[in-house]
């Protein structure tokens, strides 16, 4: 038998004065399992996160934790009822209590146990021994794991998190949040976090929601969505993109490097073929010819350096291409700058390529 989600949102709508913000939404996190709601500012997830939380009612749709209903249609639950905990980028301390008395704040029971909790917590968060402390004397970083031991004290079995290492500075953040998630996976909390940083959640998520316009677009482990992108802009949210044109024939599409598959589109139809700098290949002008066609790379294509960078872990060249004196970008593994003016032939990896209908 599947496993209950921790966390199940089944087709949630949230509209602000007839202007719809989160529609037809519907992800599940199973125990210790962390998702990433991946999107531009402003298409909904900050949104999505407090209807899940209950500060904020959906119109349409239910939410349910372990498989008991949250909130639908006809009940709805206080935030403070749903076993769920919260922790966004501007966490606040309670400034006039201790370290141990922000921990303990959202404990019930008897007092031997609350402190027992604390302690654990405090180990755990690497900050034994700062109880007693007040959080204005701690650091940015100290006073974000302290915050992280008061939402997972109550032992919540859903954790909701909106950019919450996004104040941290780089150094700190990596690390942060690598232990946050490891303490949160150990608890068998169902994580549901909120970014806007693709690379951010390629390195956290189990599995990414992409978000758009309020609606989720496509879900999946992070290989399958950098791999096999639902549309080009979910292509272009990853990384640069090049874009060629081609029309269809017969299921394929000739362009000036070579024949791409187009199953499904109709003759005559307009595509965009949608492939990664990091796919593309260079190879040295030989008397005014490249290299042989093959199977994978297809023909080869002449353009001319129009300039090339070093960016720390590769180098990206632009070129003019000759077919159709547009921009291609290709990145290159290493130090390779060759000089503005320079042809090069570039071929594309055929099957790292994704083809689309052209968007007019
Ligand atoms: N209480 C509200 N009343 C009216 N409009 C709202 C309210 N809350 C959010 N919105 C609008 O809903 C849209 C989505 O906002 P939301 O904060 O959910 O997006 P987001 O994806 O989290 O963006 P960001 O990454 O910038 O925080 C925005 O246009 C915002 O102005």
């Amino acid at each position: 038998m599947a496993q209950t989600p921790r966390l199940q949102v089944d087709h949630v709508s949230c509209d602000f004065d007839g202007r719809v913000v989160v529609r037809d939404v519907s992800l599940q996190v199973a125990p210790g399992e962390i998702m990433c709601l991946l999107g531009p500012s402003g298409c909904g997830k900050s949104t999505t996160l407090r209807v899940i939380a209950g500060v904020e009612r959906q119109n349409a749709g239910r939410i349910l934790v372990d498989g008991q209903v949250m909130s639908d249609d006809r009940d709805h639950r206080p935030p403070e009822a749903r076993g769920i905990g919260l922790m966004f980028q501007d966490f606040a301390l309670f400034p006039h209590l201790s370290v141990a008395q922000n921990v303990s704040f959202g404990l019930t029971g008897p007092k031997t146990e609350k402190s027992a909790r604390v302690t654990e917590l405090l180990e755990r968060v690497d900050l034994a021994g700062y109880g007693q402390k007040s959080p204005h004397m701690l650091s940015g970083g100290e006073q974000q794991r302290v915050a992280l031991a008061r939402a997972l004290a109550p032992r919540p079995k859903v954790m909701l998190m909106d950019e919450p290492f996004s104040g941290l500075d780089n150094r700190l953040r990596d690390g942060i949040r690598d232990e946050t998630l490891q303490l949160l996976k150990e608890e068998g909390t169902a994580v549901l976090l909120v970014t806007h940083e693709p690379e951010e959640a390629m390195r956290m998520a189990d599995q990414i929601a992409l978000m758009r316009d309020g609606q989720i677009v496509q879900q999946g482990a992070p290989y399958n969505i950098y791999n096999a992108p639902c549309d080009q802009a979910a292509a272009a949210f990853f990384s640069d993109v090049n874009v060629i044109r081609g029309r269809v024939e017969g299921a394929l599409t000739d362009t000036a490097f070579g024949q791409f598959l187009a199953p499904g589109y109709p003759d005559g139809s307009d595509v965009e073929i949608i492939f990664r700098p990091q796919h593309v290949k260079i190879d040295f002008d030989r008397g005014g010819r490249g290299p042989n066609p093959t199977a994978v790379d297809g023909v080869p294509a002449r353009g001319v350096v129009e300039r090339a960078r070093f960016m720390g872990h590769e180098s990206l060249v632009e070129f003019r291409m000759d077919f159709n004196q547009e921009v291609l970008r290709a990145t290159v593994p290493a130090v390779f700058l060759p000089k503005p003016g320079t042809p090069l032939w570039l071929t594309v990896r055929r099957d790292r390529c994704f083809v689309f209908p052209h968007r007019g």
